[in-house]
């Protein structure tokens, strides 16, 4: 558990272009710890470029990230995920033809402490470490519930049940900052029902601060504690759910839009 006293991130001033192209405009936020934050706004607002600049795929033309206090511009995918930063992707970004418990060992693949000789050789720190990720990723298969399927090729899972097995390969390495792209993305109601209550209980149970991209207004507005709405790269708004719900520059934002239904 994290002890540092101010918020568990910080984006400040962040600009980022591509090609002279604003993505994101001067944008600024802070996310509390054990906070479930959905980042809304239309396509192209910006949302997924947050995402990499905070798990360190891009890096800002300007501003700068604060997580649990200490100060970054630049911080590569790996040193993210070794600081506790985990990620899960947009599109289904498993191994379809491996087993559910060897993505989620996949998972561990970055936080590895045996040298390339060891693991070639089957030295015994290399087969104590393989040991402890294959405990670690059957624990959280069975928060998940996904124990029964721990020797299934992911690839013949429902869509739904597939998503789960990502979000258990994000958090395996016990992230203490969960970053999700859509979630829920391609989901039927049913199935995005379980796995927002995952993410609920994921932030409960685990202490996990989380950072999300929802287009479904509606879990949004339930399942967060905070939203940030971007348009056209730069924030609308931020604040509790309530206070985004009725705020008309939000609505106008979203009319024409697929996402029309905050306005209903
Ligand atoms: N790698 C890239 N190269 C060039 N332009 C990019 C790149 N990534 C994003 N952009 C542009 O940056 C802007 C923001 O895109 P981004 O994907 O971050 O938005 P988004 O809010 O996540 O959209 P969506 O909801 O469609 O996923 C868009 O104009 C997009 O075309």
């Amino acid at each position: 558990m994290n002890t540092s006293a101010g918020p568990a991130l910080e984006v400040r001033n962040v600009s980022l272009s591509f090609k002279g192209v604003k993505a994101i405009s001067d944008l600024s936020f802070q996310v509390e710890h054990h906070e479930i934050c959905a980042l809304i706004g239309p396509n192209g607002a910006g949302k997924s470029s947050l995402l990499n600049i905070l798990n360190g795929v891009y890096v800002p033309d300007s501003g700068e990230i604060v997580f649990e206090g200490e100060h970054f511009r630049r911080m590569q995918p790996l040193e993210a995920a070794r600081r506790g930063i985990g990620r899960g992707f947009q599109n289904n970004a498993l191994f379809s033809g491996m087993s559910v418990l060897d993505n989620v060992i996949a998972g561990l693949s970055r936080h590895s402490r045996v040298t390339l000789v060891e693991e070639a050789f089957r030295l015994p720190r290399a087969l104590g470490q393989e040991r402890a990720f294959r405990q670690r990723a059957h624990d959280v298969l069975q928060l998940f519930d996904l124990e029964k399927h721990a020797e299934t090729i992911v690839g013949t899972l429902p869509y739904g049940v597939q998503k789960k097995v990502e979000i258990a390969r994000a958090i395996v390495a016990k992230p203490r900052l969960l970053l999700l792209d859509e979630p829920l993305a391609g989901m039927n109601s049913a199935e995005k029902q379980e796995v927002a209550a995952v993410i609920a209980r994921l932030n409960k149970e685990l202490d996990l601060t989380i950072v999300l991209i929802e287009h479904d207004i509606g879990i949004v507005l339930k399942l967060a504690h905070h939203v940030v709405v971007l348009d056209y790269g730069r924030k609308l708004v931020d604040g509790p759910p309530e206070t985004i719900r009725d705020n008309p520059d939000v609505i106008a934002a979203y009319l024409g839009s697929e996402h029309a239904e905050v306005a209903a």
